[in-house]
């Protein structure tokens, strides 16, 4: 699939490096690139380095090595060029909060230049009807739209949202989608970091998984996901044992585990795998019960890099 966005590349990353007091390297050489109108995910762990590579992003630290650039400047040296042109959505906003929401969003009105009216702002994350409450009185999910509405009063160019559904219901959440494909629609240049997979995969055109401070795998969704296994879950027919079934290489299966009469197999050809199976069941005059197909998804990918990584640990404190 072609990545969406042009050449020009809004957000620039080289061999990124941050490293806390202790010596602890959080980010260690990361490198990947944003064009103009894209959305980008980063996706990890915990602790994978998410927060502080964005923070690096949005020039609130110096990095320890490599480069940053956002709209062709340093956002760190060179902030004066570069803040106006971003919104900045931080995991803590940390509002006076005996401000009213109006209140609020006018005094961050006050700190850009050009910013659009309040009322607008508070329209799109769909706080209205809020305008007149205090802070203090909005919910998790009712401040994380606030935080997104201040990031969006200067109508950056580039915007970078650190977790922006967390706390949010399920219609929020998919409100903040609509968004946020609205925004990039119109052009803005979005980052975000997330921890739902689903968000991910609905919502950007690339993304990267990040592991203990290094990319593990980027591309589109769809390039992620083709290099994993699809799965396939069953009951053995009472009567039956795995051995008559038809044999699992020939249906191009990978691997497979048995639980009781549950059968899990994994395969890189979902409808040669499945095919052989139903034939097979048609044949023998039975019933695969329970039959569940799941195509390769991002989850997969997810979980296949946390698994290496604590077999590698095992292997290490072996
Ligand atoms: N100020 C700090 N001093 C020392 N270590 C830190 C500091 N801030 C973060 N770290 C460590 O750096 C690593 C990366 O943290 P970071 O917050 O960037 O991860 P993350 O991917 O955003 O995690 P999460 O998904 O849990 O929010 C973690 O091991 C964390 O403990």
């Amino acid at each position: 699939m072609e990545a969406r966005g042009t050449n020009e590349h809004v957000i620039e990353v080289t061999d990124l490096r941050r490293v806390y007091g202790g010596g602890f390297e959080a980010v260690r050489g990361i490198s990947f690139h944003v064009g103009r109108g894209e959305v980008f995910a980063l996706l990890g762990t915990n602790g994978a380095g998410k927060t502080s590579t964005v923070e690096l992003l949005e020039g609130l630290e110096r990095p320890d090595g490599g480069r940053v650039r956002i709209l062709g400047h340093d956002p760190y040296t060179e902030r004066a060029a570069v803040r106006p042109r971003t919104g900045v959505m931080l995991q803590e906003g940390g509002f006076p909060s005996e401000l009213s929401v109006a209140e609020t969003a006018r005094m961050w009105a006050g700190c850009v230049s050009g910013a659009r009216p309040v009322a607008e702002a508070l329209a799109l994350v769909g706080l209205a009807g809020k305008a007149g409450v205090r802070v203090k009185q909005l919910s998790g999910g009712e401040r994380r739209r606030l935080d997104l509405a201040l990031a969006l009063l200067g109508e950056p160019e580039v915007l970078f949202l650190d977790e922006p559904t967390t706390g949010l219901d399920a219609e929020g959440r998919r409100d903040t989608w609509d968004l946020v494909r609205a925004l990039r629609d119109a052009g803005t240049t979005v980052l975000l970091t997330t921890h739902y997979l689903e968000e991910a995969e609905g919502l950007a055109d690339r993304l990267a998984i990040l592991h203990q401070g290094r990319i593990a795998v980027s591309g589109t969704p769809a390039e992620v996901t083709a290099e994993q296994p699809s799965r396939i879950s069953f009951r053995l027919p009472d009567g039956y044992f795995v051995g008559d079934l038809p044999p699992l290489d020939a249906l191009g299966v990978c691997d497979h585990e048995i639980d009781g009469r549950l059968v899990r197999l994994r395969t890189r050809e979902l409808q040669r795998a499945a095919t052989g199976l139903l034939v097979w069941a048609e044949r023998a005059g039975v019933e695969l019960r329970g039959l569940d197909l799941r195509s390769a998804s991002l989850e997969e990918a997810f979980l296949g890099i946390a698994r290496e990584a604590s077999a590698k640990n095992e292997e290490v404190s072996a």
